[in-house]
């Protein structure tokens, strides 16, 4: 079998573990390991970019017009990311290439995260585990007491599928649930408020895990915080730009908030250096969207849908055209009409 290129951007989270069982496939172009310009890199593999029709992307590295524009004959674009922000896609819809994400497949890792974070800050596991650490075993261990989780009234700002499996978690706990979405959702328990700043107003704790688009970006805003107040605390585990960061900073080291547990950052990798010293902050390296479980899935799944694309004939027009929604296999796929994806 003829071996496909295959441009890799970024460092997606299911590499090497992919490039291992699919090396008898593809010619891995792995973008992420050069500091070189694009055509400068395919020219050291001895690649045409005419021969390029397919990429794996992850938001560490933007796929871009300009980089879109060095590659004539991609006709296929996988992230394997929920988000997609990434993504130049208004220029993909225009050039009629397809894009596919693996949509909501690890949307219960990220609840996970997000819970685990959320915990995390209001029981101060991290922050006590450090003072364990250091104390002197003659000496007793004191500690300041936890406000409960049960009970808490949590607001989730986005209720797509990581939103709708944060909610049921937190139902679990005993929690009032309740959010800010686009649109009001139809048949679901929870209070809506189409107002970020109204939810905020009544929240103990604000969970922020809507896509990030223009509508979106800094949806958190300073108003927000000082509505959540000096108790509230903030997760974080959408799009660092969700939130302004510079905000936040401000808010927690000022005592304007109670805290943050933040799987995102505004410039990753970049963490503001303020917040290493904060004991109500829990930091995370973008990790949500990780186990060891789900990667396997998406390397199966990555690898279904990329031997579905190549296994067409290759594209003779760059004419848009209409998206096929299950064209490939299991994925959600852009719908053909909006330039960004809606938050949910
Ligand atoms: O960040 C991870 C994702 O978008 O899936």
């Amino acid at each position: 079998m003829e071996l496909q290129p295959l441009l890799v951007l970024g460092l997606p989270s299911i590499f090497p573990a992919f490039e291992t069982l699919n090396s008898h496939k593809y010619i891995f172009l792995k973008a992420f390991s050069s500091k070189l310009p694009l055509l400068q890199f395919l020219a050291t593999k001895n690649v045409a970019p005419s021969s390029i029709r397919a990429i794996l992307c992850d938001p560490r590295q933007a796929l871009t017009v300009d980089i879109l524009g060095l590659l004539p004959a991609v006709g296929f674009v996988l992230t394997t990311t929920a988000g997609m922000d990434h993504i130049d896609l208004s220029e993909c819809r225009r050039r009629g290439i397809q894009v596919v994400s693996i949509g909501s497949l690890a949307a219960d890792d990220v609840a996970d995260m997000a819970i685990g974070l959320l915990i995390d800050v209001l029981y101060k596991i991290s922050a006590n585990n450090r003072r364990v650490r250091k104390c002197v075993a003659s000496k007793p261990l004191n500690f300041t007491m936890a406000p409960k989780l049960g009970g808490k009234r949590v607001g989730i700002i986005g209720l797509g599928s990581i939103g709708g499996e944060v909610g049921k978690r937190l139902e679990a706990f005993d929690c009032k649930v309740m959010y800010h979405s686009r649109n009001e959702k139809p048949f679901v328990p929870y209070h809506y408020y189409s107002n970020v700043v109204d939810l905020a107003t009544n929240c103990d704790a604000l969970v922020v895990c809507c896509p990030l688009t223009k509508q979106t970006r800094h949806i958190l805003n300073r108003e927000v915080m000082l509505a959540l107040g000096k108790d509230g605390v903030i997760v974080n585990v959408g799009r660092g730009p969700l939130i302004d960061e510079k905000e936040l900073v401000h808010c927690l080291v000022q005592g304007e908030i109670g805290g943050a547990g933040l799987d995102v950052f505004e410039n990753e990798p970049r963490v503001p250096n303020e917040l290493f010293a904060l004991d109500n902050v829990v930091l995370s390296p973008h990790a949500g969207a990780h186990t060891k479980e789900s990667c396997q899935v998406k390397c199966e799944l990555v690898a279904a849908s990329l031997e579905a694309f190549f296994a067409t004939k290759p594209r003779i027009s760059v004419q848009p055209v209409i998206e096929e929604r299950h064209f490939y296999p299991s994925f959600e796929c852009l719908p053909a009409s909006s330039g960004e994806p809606a938050y949910a």
